[in-house]
């Protein structure tokens, strides 16, 4: 028998060459981008008391704060990728031993443009010559990639635009902030980080010169007091336009990871990508230090060809020497980012995308190495005259590391990933391929004792200590994988105790749970396992915020508490005011007909 929706008559594709060509089109494309578990959601709602499973630890009162991108109307361009999607952050509000859900888009400047067409209006990620003249000059970031705790506000925030703030209790947008109008970049990262030791804020941009488009080398590193005061500002040049996606923050350095995925603003100018793969530049790592900083301080360092994922920790030696973890894959990992055959002919790096292995590589970095000034075209770059070789790989095969985020800047001795098991059974049949990357298994890992440079020892057998260390991991089934694990730091507790909680996703039943686990114990299988009804879709990064956090703040954050109510940006970017300027001038120009 026909399936009913056959009788309707046939819907011609609206797309033709790839774009959109009607007003009113009645569906996303069908490519993988928008289908399984990256099909948009494009909901918003909230659930009280949420099904589940298992225990929710009595003692856990906070909320787990998460962000994806969920592409609203059918994109300008039937290639767009899901990194282009609006961001709609979900919080799993947890206490006394139950769950609520609420889900809500970031009204960002592009989400209110394209309510009101009622249809997208920008085109590719982060190329503004593909998208509809009505919204040159508005912010297009889609704020998509992180969520965070920030001064009672909630961040939502992607790397090429200015950050969103949101009220923590309902979800709802307050507006573009500017730290009270201390920055005014074109862009901030999606990952800043907090010095527990301080309360400050460290954060940085990159393509931060101009107005977040135009392929900028300048990057610029920020620090943010505990109350909000801007102390740090040093900008210094990089040696291409590249993505500079997570940060390490020691005591007294941050390192800058910039990945070989390149700009090109000819490129953009004919509708194309914004980055492309070079399997043939180096990984290159900036070195800056927190106070003080000046153009001629960063050290850049060179090592051979890696794609960057996320940081777990970095700290100094008592050499004065920076310790550098993250994840580096042995190649594009961002297969839609693909080499450009004018720039490197001959790359197809498609090819390569399921066989990529992507260990925790340690790098040491001597902040005082011996460098050189090399003259580029857009200025001085400063490289240490040595290359520099991971102090060690570890075969860990994960993503989104996390840490006790009470360490950042500090010895650590564990971590978490997302991580890759193909030894672990897949039922392709039920699932098909893995939306995302088949992230099947969680792992914690532990540095053993020589790894660990803080003179303590891990107390227990020393037996199970592998090269580097211990490995604990869960494997649910062959129909499942995971999205980032955040920590969830137990009170009072050394490091590592606590939970562990991550979106599940059920990729045969296209829907998500959330798991709890034993931060320490993960191979005993979750404490509790909270069953949302509906998929979400596949995120990018989360973090927990404390029930007592968030009530310290409403209350500093009321009318006539010591703080007062977020104040946002009352004031275009400075970029914004000079299009704005420059379009008004060829306008009258035209209009005055002084061309005549
Ligand atoms: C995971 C990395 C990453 C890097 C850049 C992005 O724009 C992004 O959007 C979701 C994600
Ligand atoms: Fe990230």
């Amino acid at each position: 028998m026909a399936h009913i929706f056959s009788l309707f008559p046939e819907t011609p594709d609206p797309y033709i060459d790839g774009k959109l060509t009607s007003d009113k089109p009645t569906k996303f494309p069908s490519t993988p981008a928008f289908a399984s578990m990256n099909k948009p959601s494009r909901f918003e709602g909230s659930i009280l008391n949420l099904e589940y499973s298992g225990t929710i630890p009595p003692s856990l009162s906070g909320t787990f704060y998460r962000i994806q991108p969920d592409t609203r109307f059918p994109p300008l361009y039937a290639s767009d990728i899901h990194f282009n999607g609006d961001g709609a952050v979900s919080a799993i509000r947890i206490h006394a031993g139950q769950a609520d859900f609420l889900h809500r888009y970031v009204r960002t400047e592009r989400y209110n443009a394209e309510t009101l067409a009622r249809r997208a209006l920008f085109g590719r990620y982060r190329n503004p010559h593909t998208d509809n003249e009505s919204v040159k000059g508005v912010i297009r970031t889609a704020s998509n990639t992180n969520v965070v705790f920030y001064r009672g506000m909630l961040l939502a925030m992607k790397e090429d635009g200015p950050p969103f703030a949101m009220d923590p209790d309902t979800l709802e947008t307050i507006g573009r902030y500017d730290f009270e109008g201390q920055i005014d970049a074109p862009t901030f990262t999606a990952h800043p980080k907090f010095d527990p030791a301080t309360g400050e804020m460290v954060c940085f941009a990159y393509e931060a010169g101009g107005d977040g488009s135009d392929c900028s080398v300048d990057v610029v590193v920020w620090t943010i007091d505990g109350d909000g005061k801007k102390t740090e500002e040093a900008w210094y040049k990089a040696p291409f336009a590249g993505m500079i996606h997570d940060v390490g923050v020691s005591e007294n350095w941050v390192v800058l990871p910039l990945t070989p995925l390149k700009m090109d603003r000819g490129r953009m100018k004919k509708g194309g990508n914004k980055f492309a793969w070079d399997p043939e530049e180096d990984q290159w790592y900036g070195v800056v230090p927190r106070r003080g900083g000046r153009a001629e301080d960063i050290v850049w360092f060179r090592a051979d060809n890696g794609f960057h994922g996320h940081v777990a920790g970095c700290y100094e030696l008592p050499t004065g020497e920076v310790v550098f973890d993250l994840t580096v894959a042995d190649g594009n990992v961002f297969f839609f980012f693909p080499p450009d055959p004018s720039v490197t002919p001959g790359f197809d790096s498609v090819a390569k995308r399921n066989q990529l292995s992507s260990p925790t590589v340690r790098w040491i970095f001597d902040p005082k190495a011996k460098k050189s000034a090399v003259e580029y075209p857009e200025g001085t770059v400063y490289v240490a005259d040595e290359r520099v070789k991971p102090a060690l790989t570890w075969a860990t095969n994960g993503e989104f590391s996390r840490i006790d985020d009470r360490y950042v800047t500090k010895p650590y001795r564990h971590f978490w990933q997302a991580v890759v098991d193909p030894t672990k059974p897949y039922d392709f049949a039920k699932c098909g391929p893995p939306a995302g990357g088949l992230f099947n298994t969680l792992g914690h890992y532990t540095w053993s004792d020589e790894h660990v440079h803080d003179g303590s020892s891990a107390s227990g057998s020393k037996a199970e200590v592998g090269k580097y260390g211990l490995e604990d991991t869960y494997f649910p089934g062959p129909t499942m994988t995971f999205q980032e694990p955040t920590f969830i730091p137990k009170e009072g507790g050394a490091e590592g105790e606590g939970y562990i909680i991550a979106l599940l996703n059920h990729l045969d039943e296209l829907r998500n749970d959330v798991v709890i686990l034993d931060a320490l114990h993960l191979s005993k299988g979750p404490l509790a396992v909270i069953h949302l009804p509906l998929k979400v879709k596949l995120g990018l990064h989360g973090n927990w915020v404390d029930n007592r956090d968030i009530e310290a703040w409403k209350a500093r954050r009321a009318e006539g508490g010591d703080v007062g109510p977020v104040k946002v940006a009352t004031e275009p970017l400075p970029w914004q005011k000079a299009f704005f300027a420059k379009r008004d001038a060829e306008k009258t120009k035209t209009t005055n007909g002084t061309d005549h």
